[in-house]
C-alpha cells in the first residue's frame, strides 16, 4: 500500500469528517447561507496567502530543479489562479482587494496557516509535503463529489467553486502532491513515518476546524468589562 493510502486509511473517520461537513454539503446543494461563504471567502484568502509561503519553502528545501520549478508553479498558480476566484467572489460581495488583504485572521486561521508555516520552516521536505497534502488534496475530493451532485456545477453562484476544485488543474496539483509525498515517504524510519502522519493529522483536523469556524463565524471572543 502506497503511503498516502495508508494515510486516507488510518485516519479515514477525520478524513471522510470534510466531505460531510454541513458547510460542504450545504454547498453542494445550493443552500449555503451567503454570508457564511462570505466569512469563509474573506479567511481563505489570508489562508492562501500564507499557504503560498509553504510552496516558497518547498522550493527553497527542494532538491532537485523539477520539484523546485513545480513549487515555484504552485506558488504563481495559488497567487494568480486560485486567489482570483476569491476576488471574483469578494467583487461580487462588494469587497475590494485591499479589503481582502486588510482582513484579519479568525483564531483557527491564525492557528492552521501558522502552524503549517512552522512546520514549514523547522521541518524537513517530507514534513511540509504531509503538512500540505490535505489541503491540496481534499478539496480536489470535494470538488469532484459535489461536481457529481446533479446542478452543483451549473448553480449561479456556488457553481463557480464546484468547476474550480473539480477541475483537471487542481487535480493534477493534488496528484503531484500526493506522488512527491510517496517518493518522499520511501525508506523513512518509522520514527520520521510517524511524525508525517502526525502532520497529516493534524492539518486534516484543521481541514475539518476550517469548514466549522466558516460555519459558524467564529472569531475572537469579545471582552466584556469585569469590576
Ligand atoms: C482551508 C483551505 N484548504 C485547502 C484549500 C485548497 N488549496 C489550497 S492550495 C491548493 C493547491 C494549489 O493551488 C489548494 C487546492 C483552500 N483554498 N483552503
Amino acid at each position: 500500500m502506497k503511503f498516502t493510502e495508508h494515510l486516507v486509511d488510518k485516519y479515514k473517520r477525520e478524513w471522510r469528517q470534510n466531505f460531510t461537513h454541513p458547510f460542504v454539503q450545504e454547498l453542494g446543494s445550493g443552500t449555503l447561507d451567503k454570508e457564511k461563504f462570505r466569512f469563509y471567502m474573506i479567511q481563505d484568502y489570508l489562508y492562501l496567502i500564507d499557504y503560498a509561503r509553504l510552496f516558497a519553502l518547498g522550493a527553497m528545501k527542494a532538491d532537485d530543479l523539477a520539484t523546485m520549478g513545480k513549487f515555484a508553479a504552485l506558488l504563481d498558480s495559488t497567487l494568480s489562479g486560485e486567489m482570483s476566484l476569491h476576488r471574483t467572489y469578494a467583487a461580487q460581495f462588494g469587497i475590494s482587494r485591499q479589503e481582502l488583504e486588510e482582513a484579519k485572521p479568525s483564531p483557527v486561521t491564525l492557528a492552521y496557516s501558522h502552524y503549517m508555516l512552522h512546520v514549514a520552516q523547522k521541518g524537513t521536505l517530507a514534513e511540509l509535503t504531509a503538512a500540505l497534502l490535505p489541503c491540496a488534496w481534499s478539496y480536489w475530493e470535494i470538488g469532484k463529489e459535489l461536481n457529481a451532485i446533479p446542478g452543483a456545477a451549473d448553480h449561479e453562484f456556488y457553481g463557480e467553486w464546484v468547476r474550480s476544485y473539480s477541475s483537471d488543474e487542481f487535480g493534477s496539483h493534488a496528484l503531484w502532491c500526493i506522488e512527491l509525498m510517496d517518493r518522499l515517504a520511501e525508506g523513512k524510519s518509522d520514527a520520521e513515518l510517524a511524525r508525517l502522519e502526525e502532520i497529516f493529522l493534524n492539518t486534516t483536523r484543521y481541514e475539518y476546524m476550517f469548514w466549522d469556524m466558516s460555519y459558524n463565524g467564529q472569531m475572537w471572543p469579545e471582552a466584556t468589562d469585569s469590576k
